[in-house]
């Protein structure tokens, strides 16, 4: 089985759109845990603009699945995961202005730093991810930084699938089974969604979690926005 770990920094960027407290980032982390997601996946940035640090802190209390924070480990974001203690913790390569993540790690280059502050998470009981693109170089590499497991960064397999080009798979099956072979534990996300994400499955041999955010609150828009819109037009009559 694939656990389901909902990334929530969208509903937070409703919630800063109009100051306020609606939606309830805490409440909704809570009402999709009752729905049946098996984590909560959250990725502060360091402008704060969609999830913000004290936000993690909030959480904490009330994740009581797989709580996994994503983001660059800067000091600032080094010092909230120690405070926080989640279960797991990403790390990802953001440039400070990236409007979203946009490529993983070379692990080859970053491999001492990378090793550096996974020693630093495990000794204090946090599972360690690193995301990287699909190559098995950097998987490898991965494996020598000491991590748990991997988060292969899957934005090229979402544009391609799109445009229906399904070999835009194979990279990824090659660096799953590369995992496999270092005893890796294996994550995916970014830009995964109800149209692709059973192919992606099908095809990762050993996948262990996938974090879905922005296509899964759109999908739920779309999806909850005909019921909205006649519980309005009941009340309206
Ligand atoms: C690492 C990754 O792919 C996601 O965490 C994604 O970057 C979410 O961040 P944003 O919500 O800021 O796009
Ligand atoms: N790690 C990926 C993630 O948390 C969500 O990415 P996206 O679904 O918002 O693209």
């Amino acid at each position: 089985m694939t656990k389901l770990s909902v990334n929530i920094n969208k509903i937070a960027t409703l919630r800063n759109s109009r100051g306020g407290n609606m939606p309830n980032v805490v409440k909704a982390a809570i009402d999709i845990q009752e729905f049946g997601a098996q984590g909560i996946t959250i990725h502060p940035r360091p402008d704060e603009r969609h999830i913000r640090y004290q936000d993690a802190r909030d959480l904490k209390s009330v994740v009581y699945t797989e709580f996994n924070i994503e983001g660059n480990p800067v000091k600032k974001f080094i010092d909230l995961v120690l405070e926080v203690k989640p279960t797991q913790v990403t790390l990802v390569p953001d440039a400070v202005d990236a409007i979203t993540s946009d490529a993983g790690w070379d692990t080859i280059k970053h491999k001492s730093f990378l090793a550096e502050v996974i020693s630093e998470f495990k000794r204090n009981g946090i599972r360690t991810s690193i995301f990287v693109d699909p190559v098995v170089k950097m998987v490898e590499g991965a494996k020598e930084t000491g991590t748990d497991r991997i988060e292969l960064y899957t934005e090229s397999f979402a544009a391609e699938y799109e445009k229906g080009n399904m070999d835009g798979i194979k990279p990824y099956t090659e660096a799953a089974l590369a995992a496999r072979k270092l005893n890796l534990g294996l994550n995916a996300g970014h830009d995964l969604s109800l149209e692709n994400i059973l192919f992606f499955k099908e095809n990762i041999p050993g996948l262990l979690e996938v974090s879905i955010g922005h296509a899964l609150i759109c999908e739920s828009l779309y999806l909850g926005l005909e019921n909205v819109v006649q519980m309005y037009l009941a009340k309206l009559k």
